[in-house]
């Protein structure tokens, strides 16, 4: 459905995206995962049309997507314009004129789940609830592919578990490709099933997120024991404590001993841990 063919994107000099080739083609939710800068909303622009690739090709639909094809079976949330004077429900009704099929009942029930006032007119709401809206708006599209940049900003705790769970339920009522990208790998990853990881322009690493949670862990103890215990594995960080070490490995399981201690970690570490290193696969 998405076909990236060694794809470039430059802004002036900056390379912000750099050589990628890519194929997202099954029905699910697809966390994008990158520091600031990586290059995360420059990939979600290119997918929908508002941002030109400079070098390669980029297929949505086996349509190759340049200035004349803005794919319309892509839905992009983004911040929108924040004079808007319209009100809520009138926005709704606005998406649901230019989308075919929106699910506009599931619209009107998140903005119930959201407690916000269809009367209320955009400008007047705070960025929190801004972000709400055209969440719900994302959420409630039927489209094929419906990309998400950084949709949990500005949303607390709570806010941010109902928007999850209703992640979840739009994949489920219209199956559908749903890149979402995000800071907070922990709290999507219960959801979201692949997970891409950008790094300076270029794709890190594109895996099953259940697999990925499975290959990565760390190995501490004295060093020669963890460099004997490790040997041949993929590392992806090293941390010298003394005569101690800590390495994180992104690789098959090893087998325990009483000379040292493998831990799980949590995805938002390894990432930090990645960033710092690479992946040799
Ligand atoms: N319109 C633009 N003109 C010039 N440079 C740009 C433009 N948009 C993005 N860039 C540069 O391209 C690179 C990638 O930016 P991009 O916004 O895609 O990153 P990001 O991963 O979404 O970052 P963040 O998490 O901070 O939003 C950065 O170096 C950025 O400064």
């Amino acid at each position: 459905m998405i076909k990236f063919n060694n794809v470039s994107k430059n802004y002036g000099k900056v390379q912000a995206l750099k050589n990628i080739d890519l194929d997202i083609t099954e029905n699910k939710i697809y966390c994008l995962l990158g520091e600031n800068g990586a290059g995360k909303t420059t990939f979600l622009r290119c997918i929908s049309g508002l941002t030109q690739v400079s070098n390669g090709e980029l297929l949505v639909n086996n349509s190759k997507v340049n200035k004349l094809y803005m794919p319309e079976i892509v839905c992009f949330v983004e911040e929108r314009e924040n004079h808007i004077n319209l009100r809520i429900k009138d926005l709704i009704k606005l998406a649901s004129d230019f989308q075919d099929n929106f699910d506009i009942q599931f619209a009107k029930d998140m903005i119930d789940k959201f407690n916000l006032k269809p009367n209320k007119k955009f400008k007047q709401l705070s960025f929190g609830m801004k972000t709400m809206v055209n969440t719900i708006i994302g959420l409630a599209s039927t489209n094929k592919i419906v990309l998400f940049d950084e949709p949990v900003l500005g949303f607390d705790v709570i806010m941010r578990n109902k928007f999850y769970s209703l992640l979840e339920e739009s994949s489920k009522r219209h199956p559908k490709i749903i890149i979402v990208s995000t800071h907070l790998i922990d709290e999507i990853a219960k959801i979201a099933e692949d997970i891409i990881i950008v790094h300076e322009g270029s794709i890190l690493l594109n895996t099953d997120i259940l697999d990925l949670q499975e290959k990565c862990y760390s190995v501490t103890g004295l060093s020669s024991d963890v460099d004997r215990a490790v040997q041949g594995k993929n590392i992806v960080n090293v941390n010298n404590i003394g005569k101690f070490k800590t390495v994180t490995i992104y690789d098959t399981r090893i087998k325990n001993n009483d000379k040292i201690e493998i831990a799980n970690i949590g995805l938002q570490d390894f990432f930090a841990n990645l960033i710092g290193g690479e992946i040799n696969e």
